[in-house]
């Protein structure tokens, strides 16, 4: 049972030369899309993938790089492949989700409600939750805009998704040295200041017993030009396929194209 990674995008909010920071999760043959940004439908088609070979998706927060796509994903599973997507997220997350993001596109019927359109799994943060045989996901709350909810993932107890969020440095350094977290995937900006994003300066203050394992996603435009200048951190390619469990350490670093 081996789990993999493919970034459908590595791209901010507002990159165009990347798509939006959402990724593809596999686990024997089962497909869990973790956020569904606006560019997700199309990132999606040029994987190969249609919205049918998802068996679930899960969302960290309601800004539209992570869920934009929704409304496209809701509406194709309804009209074309007839079936209701499975959604996994926090229990704080259901009524925004739909009160402010969805139901203005979504509802033609005063009586639809997000479970009209979606099975809707609301996750406890702080809980390990099965969403398919072989993954677990625990839901940790992370800043990011103040006063709305947000969360970073945390797969099979070793595997650090940080979604969107601020630095944290004590979140980073209790996973990794009390709770056994051996790879990082953690947004970053590469402009400082870090308002509500870690930024690349601040990230670099890890000690490198983190940095080894950690893997940079969500940065702008001009990736590129820091090439080299992420100390022993290395940045995630979108669309490549990463085996999460062979990345413990950089050295180990395994890629299945
Ligand atoms: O200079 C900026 C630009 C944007 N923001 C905030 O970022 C988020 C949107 O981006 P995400 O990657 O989805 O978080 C939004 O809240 C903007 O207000 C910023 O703080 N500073
Ligand atoms: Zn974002
Ligand atoms: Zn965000």
């Amino acid at each position: 049972m081996e789990l993999k990674i493919q970034m459908l995008g590595t791209g901010s909010a507002f990159a165009k030369a990347f798509n939006n920071n959402n990724a593809m999760l596999t686990v024997d043959g089962l497909n869990l899309l973790v956020d569904c940004g606006i560019t997700a439908p199309k990132a999606l088609h040029e994987l190969g993938y249609n919205f049918n070979d998802l068996d679930a998706v899960l969302i960290t927060h309601i800004h539209a790089d992570h869920m934009g796509g929704l409304e496209e994903l809701a509406f194709q599973m309804k009209f074309i492949y007839g079936r209701k997507p499975t959604l996994y997220l926090a229990d704080t997350l259901v009524e925004p989700l739909w009160e402010h993001s969805l139901k203005g596109g979504l509802q033609q019927d005063a009586s639809e409600t997000l479970e009209s359109f979606f099975v809707v799994h609301p996750l406890k943060e702080g809980v390990s939750h099965e969403i398919f045989p072989g993954l677990n996901v625990e839901l940790i709350g992370t800043k990011h805009i103040p006063n709305k909810p947000n969360y970073s993932l945390l797969f099979n107890d070793f595997f650090f998704y940080s979604g969107d969020t601020v630095f944290d440095p004590d979140l980073l350094k209790d996973l990794v040295n009390a709770r056994g977290v051996r790879i990082i995937f953690h947004d970053c900006q590469l402009h400082p200041p870090g308002v509500v994003h870690a930024c690349l300066s601040q990230l670099l203050t890890l000690p490198d017993s983190i940095q080894e394992r950690t893997f940079l996603m969500h940065y702008g435009d001009d990736q590129p030009e820091f090439a080299g200048r992420t100390g022993k951190m290395r940045f995630v390619e979108q669309q490549r396929i990463y085996a999460v469990d062979r990345l413990t350490f950089a050295e180990q670093f395994g890629m299945i194209d």
